[in-house]
């Protein structure tokens, strides 16, 4: 799905179009302060940052917002010394990387274009190879009048650079988690030996050196791809990238490729190769995320009714067997009731209202029961309009009451539909055992509580039926 376009009010517009020509100018500066003199920066993040925050933040991805990012670079080109000419045409050069960015990620869907999938990450890198394409394309109209070097030389220098700097960059910008993502999930602990053996092996690399040292990261950033989250991946491999990148132009890792064709440089091969190298891990850490989103999804919907909000049958049976084994093993077993409840006469309320109705009922009953609950209680929706809850440390003597709170409140409870009120009831069979008689197992206090319960419909209905108390002693 493309990016919606918004309406902003005329003030914030303006806001935002002056943050980004400040954002623009200081990064436009602080690239141009930190290149060498009279050559092609190491690293021209500028177009990259830009385009990731227009992509993340729409608002000012505008041809007034696009023309306002070039004044800008153009003036802060102009504000070091350059001249009219090269600042204007150079800059357009740059410009041309954020539009082709932003022309041809905006138009993904969002799950591609913050990179959860593999095809979102492999279209980033085509995307950013484009727009080095474009920027290399553009760039080398002019380099014989303003360069030193043929058009080839200058065309694979901009490639090069833009390609190897776009792919480091960008995805960290894409795979940001946003402000209130960061604050739900709160402080998270990382496994740091990933990490640590990261840094190592990137040690070894430089220390090592060769053409193939550029290579030996790669097994620790796939570790760091299916242990980290993409966004934690992405600045890790723009880290290793740009310190590979470093260390090859500044020859610590002593080698150098036979200059066989013109402009084919050590460093430009080296480029290449790195970006191409943290496609691996980038993919591999969208698709260990996809997979964790999964296992949780499965895990949810295994464990907590869709419908109600409350516990499944087969999470009830876990959870319950649990509590019953270790009722089991204390000396001073704890009591323990079980309650069967079952909405009166639900098929006519579904007959007469239909299923939609239905549905809301279910959920507003569920609601209810669990209001009256206290934590360590647990309910569960066995199927259709049963329900069951456990009181751990409760007698069915005293359950009794608990069971009795439960169909008044039930009683109480008021379900508008179209401007009506429907009144529900519920029947309610309960079974358990007392202090230091032998845990029943669960099977047997679910048929004793439905015993109950059909005593409970039997004899009228809205009543609550208890089942006689397990009086062997352990
Ligand atoms: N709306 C809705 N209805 C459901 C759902 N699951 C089961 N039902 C309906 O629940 C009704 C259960 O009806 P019965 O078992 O005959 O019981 P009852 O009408 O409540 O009668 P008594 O239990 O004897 O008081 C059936 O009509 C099912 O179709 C559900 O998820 N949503």
């Amino acid at each position: 799905m493309p990016v919606e376009p918004m309406v902003f009010p005329a003030h914030s517009r303006l806001l935002h179009y002056v943050v980004l020509i400040g954002l623009t100018f200081a990064l436009t500066l602080g690239g141009i302060l930190a290149r060498p003199i009279e050559s092609l920066s190491l690293f021209w993040p500028v177009n990259a940052v830009l385009a990731g925050v227009l992509l993340r933040y729409p608002r000012q991805a505008t041809p007034t917002g696009f023309t306002l990012v070039w004044l800008a670079m153009v003036g802060a080109d102009l504000l070091c010394g350059s001249a009219w000419l090269p600042a204007l045409w150079f800059n357009l050069c740059n410009l041309g990387v954020v539009v082709t960015l932003w022309l041809l990620l905006s138009r993904l869907p969002r799950l591609h274009r913050r990179m959860r999938t593999p095809h979102g990450v492999l279209s980033v890198f085509g995307a950013c190879a484009a727009a080095a394409i474009v920027a290399a394309s553009m760039a080398a109209v002019m380099a014989t009048p303003w360069f030193e070097q043929s058009l080839r030389a200058t065309w694979l220098a901009w490639f090069s650079e833009q390609f190897s700097t776009s792919v480091l960059v960008l995805p960290v910008l894409l795979t940001a988690p946003s402000a209130r993502a960061l604050v739900r999930g709160g402080a998270q602990a990382i496994r740091l030996a990933p990490l640590l053996v990261l840094l190592a092996s990137l040690a070894f690399s430089i220390a090592f050196g060769g053409p193939g040292a550029i290579a030996f990261p790669i097994a620790a950033l796939l570790w760091c791809a299916w242990t980290y989250s993409p966004f934690l991946v992405s600045l890790l491999t723009l880290t290793a990238g740009s310190t590979l990148i470093v260390a090859v132009a500044q020859n610590l890792m002593h080698f150098s490729v036979p200059q066989s064709e013109p402009g084919v440089t050590t460093l430009l091969s080296a480029r290449l190769g790195i970006a191409m190298l943290v496609l691996g891990p980038l993919v591999v850490a969208c698709v260990s995320q996809a997979n964790r989103s999964l296992m949780a999804r499965l895990a949810h919907q295994a464990t907590i009714d869709h419908l109600t909000g409350v516990l499944t049958r087969s999470a009830f049976t876990r959870r319950a067997n649990t509590l019953l084994e270790s009722r089991q093993q204390h000396a001073q077993a704890l009591p323990l009731t079980l309650m069967m409840l079952d909405i009166d006469h639900f098929k006519s309320i579904n007959d007469a209202h239909g299923h939609a109705v239905g549905d809301q009922v279910l959920r507003q009953f569920a609601a209810t029961l669990q209001d009256q609950l206290h934590d360590g209680e647990l309910i569960a929706r066995l199927g259709g309009e049963e329900f069951v809850v456990v009181l751990p440390g409760m007698a069915p003597d005293r359950a009794r009451f608990t069971a009795e709170r439960l169909r008044r409140a039930v009683q109480d409870l008021h379900v508008m539909q179209a401007e009506q009120h429907l009144r529900i009831t519920v029947s309610i069979g309960l079974a358990g055992c007392a202090a230091d008689m032998p845990a029943p197992t669960l099977d047997e206090l679910l048929a004793r509580a439905d015993q109950a319960l059909y005593r409970a419909k039997a004899h009228g209905r809205n009543r609550v039926e208890q089942a006689e108390l397990q009086r062997q002693v352990m």
